[in-house]
């Protein structure tokens, strides 16, 4: 095999767009065009490989893929019904394409929550994953496999409830069903086989692996600068969300007021900031950090 870092993405749909754009802050120059299913970094030895979601686990435990970007519950789904068992396991959690794979049912129909599944009908594109939550719970139930437009089972009449991805709940309304049971939490992960890497792919992989860590981190990072009394400084610097020593520097021709600087490893929400000004805090001033590295 080449010498090339292989990464097995999907080629479109919920999780491409974050995916491409995760690699570009992270430096990785390509070019997605029209129907290709392979694209060249053009700085780095590094292939991308554009394939459809479900693909990207078998394709990183069948050693096509070296590493590669997929939502949470297909990987689980992926090894809770392979025949043998998958090579493939989480390396990082990217934290985009968040969701919840939940139970859902009309607000009139017999099943209202868990304790009604039992001799009932379940509509779902996630057999592996619902199945093995039925009968960890001990539940009996007949599962009704979609490959997709799950929400519309209940009305057509072909299921008393179902099992789909749910993230703003939209869909949900749209098709008047109600969530009453999150069975797995999602996000896009970042797998990888058990195999060995060569030492110069296995070093390339740290690399980017600490360029994505930084990427992710300094999304939510800010650097906050701000004056405030000599004598509030200390409740001001404990309202700072994730931030411990901040620089403190005198302010010409003030003897009561300093600037304070500091990086806040968690959002700054308004809140903060109305509490910041309450505590005395003026000219507030929240900046994004564009890279990091520790
Ligand atoms: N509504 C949503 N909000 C956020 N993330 C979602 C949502 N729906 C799905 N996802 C995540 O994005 C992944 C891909 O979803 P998508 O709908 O693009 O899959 P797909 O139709 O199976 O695509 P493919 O054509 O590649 O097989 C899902 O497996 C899940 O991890
Ligand atoms: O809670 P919401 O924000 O409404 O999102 C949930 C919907 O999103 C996904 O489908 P998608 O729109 O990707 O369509 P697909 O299943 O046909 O690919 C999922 O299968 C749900 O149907
Ligand atoms: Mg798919």
């Amino acid at each position: 095999m080449t010498d090339r870092l292989r990464i097995a993405l999907q080629k479109k749909g919920r999780l491409a767009d974050d995916s491409f754009a995760l690699l570009k802050k992270c430096g990785l120059r390509f070019a997605i065009r029209g129907g290709g299913l392979l694209a060249r970094v053009k700085n780095m030895p590094i292939d991308l490989l554009l394939v459809r979601d479900d693909d990207i686990p078998s394709f990183v435990a069948n050693d096509a893929a070296d590493i590669g970007i997929v939502g949470e519950n297909v990987l689980v789904e992926e090894q809770l019904t392979s025949q043998d068992e998958l090579n493939a396991n989480i390396t990082m959690r990217l934290g985009f394409s968040r969701c919840k794979l939940s139970l859902a049912a009309a607000d009139t129909g017999k099943v209202q929550s868990v304790t009604d599944l039992n001799g009932t009908r379940i509509a779902t594109t996630y057999p592996g994953v619902l199945g093995q939550y039925l009968r960890d719970n001990n539940i009996k139930a007949k599962l009704v496999e979609m490959k997709g437009a799950v929400e519309l089972a209940p009305s057509i009449g072909i299921a008393e409830s179902i099992c789909d991805l749910v993230s703003s709940g939209a869909t949900l309304e749209a098709n008047g069903l109600t969530a009453f049971k999150t069975i797995l939490e999602s996000e896009a992960v970042l797998i990888q086989s058990g195999r060995e890497l060569s030492a110069a792919k296995a070093a390339l992989l740290d690399k980017l692996m600490r360029r994505i860590d930084g990427v992710i981190k300094s999304a939510e990072t800010k650097y906050i600068m701000l004056n405030a009394p000599k004598d509030k400084v200390k409740a001001i610097t404990e309202l700072l969300p994730g931030s411990d020593s901040p620089t403190i520097i005198p302010l010409a021709g003030s003897d009561d007021l300093v600037a304070l600087q500091a990086v806040c490893t968690e959002n700054i929400f308004w809140e903060t900031l109305e509490d910041l000004k309450a505590l005395g805090a003026r000219a507030i001033l929240v900046l994004p950090i564009e890279k990091m590295m520790s």
